[in-house]
């Protein structure tokens, strides 16, 4: 059933893009995004920064005590809070303006055990990607809540739907052959969440079967995007459209657009850093 709506933004979600002048800076949310240990702290950077740029009102780095220096010595406008174990995080989302989570990006797999029950406990907008993905593939999807966002790369996918994957695949033995987006819509109803399958055509789907194809393709083509880090950012803007208050599948949806817009802007040469700092450009020629 291939039935997904092209993607494109309307003017609705233009309008919940914008800021205005009675706003603060809580108004637009806090992003918690999770960070791995030392030497492998560079993903939740980038994840951090793309949450700023898109407009959460605070973005703040969760890190282990002993990646803090690492942190600080990169981080300006992106704040730092210490969190050792599962109990610390449960402590920091007291906070309940704390609005959502982003977990995965070099967080590490077996950190990502130990601390998903706590991140799924919080029952938060969360953000799930990359390690804590593989995590999820042995945990299950019983803790997994509809405020998630799982943000696979097909490898991932397979890890996680190994039989939902094999089905893109297979030749069809009856009926229309089973297409990306069958396969996103059918892991979002398992998950009971929000799934976005990256890639040059990447498809979000929700759990109700809703379901959105976006090509980066003909002109709109972004293959730079082919290179490390580009899904944390990704993961990252996401989270931070969260944080603003947009539904699961419209902080997938925007989060995706955005991301392909700003890689046009930069063009050749595109590497992960600059994806967050080509957002402005994006937002202008939105008439933002
Ligand atoms: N700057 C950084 O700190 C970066 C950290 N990263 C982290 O590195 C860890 C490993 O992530 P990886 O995704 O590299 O490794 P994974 O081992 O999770 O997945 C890569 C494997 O999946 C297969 N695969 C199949 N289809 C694929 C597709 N469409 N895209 C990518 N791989 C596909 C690949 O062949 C490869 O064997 C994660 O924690 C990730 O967040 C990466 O995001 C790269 C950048
Ligand atoms: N050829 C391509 N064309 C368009 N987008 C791409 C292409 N290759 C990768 N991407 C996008 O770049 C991002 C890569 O994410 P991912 O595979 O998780 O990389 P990483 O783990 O290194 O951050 C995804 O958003 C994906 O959709």
């Amino acid at each position: 059933m291939n039935d997904a709506q092209l993607l494109t933004l309307t003017p609705e979600i233009k309008d919940q893009l914008r800021k205005s002048s009675q706003d603060h800076k809580f108004t637009h949310g806090h992003a918690l995004i999770l960070c791995g240990p030392t030497g492998h702290t560079g993903a939740a950077r980038l994840a951090a920064r793309g949450a700023l740029r898109v407009g959460a009102g605070l973005v703040s780095v969760a890190t282990p005590h002993e990646a803090l220096a690492e942190n600080a010595a990169h981080l300006t406008a992106i704040m730092l809070t210490e969190v050792d174990t599962p109990e610390a995080l449960t402590a920091t989302l007291m906070d309940a303006r704390i609005t959502a989570l982003c977990v995965g990006p070099a967080f590490g797999i077996a950190r990502a055990g130990a601390f998903l029950p706590a991140v799924l406990a919080a029952n938060r907008p969360t953000v799930i990607d990359a390690d804590a993905l593989t995590t999820l593939a042995s945990l299950g999807f019983d803790a997994v809540h509809p405020a998630c966002v799982l943000t696979p790369h097909a490898g991932e996918f397979k890890r996680l739907f190994p039989d939902i994957a094999a089905n893109i695949d297979a030749a069809a033995i009856t009926g229309a052959p089973h297409s990306k987006i069958d396969a996103t819509r059918a892991a979002a109803k398992r998950a009971g969440c929000t799934v976005l399958l990256k890639g040059a055509e990447t498809v979000i789907a929700s759990a109700d079967g809703r379901a959105v194809t976006h090509g980066a393709v003909g002109g709109r083509a972004a293959p730079w995007l082919a290179t490390a880090g580009a899904g944390d950012v990704l993961a990252g803007m996401i989270a931070g459209l969260l944080a603003r208050g947009f539904t699961p599948q419209d902080a997938a949806q925007t989060g995706a657009y955005l991301h392909v817009e700003a890689a046009r802007v930069v063009g050749a040469g595109l590497i992960a850093e600059d994806l967050p700092d080509a957002v402005p450009h994006v937002f202008r020629a939105l008439g933002l």
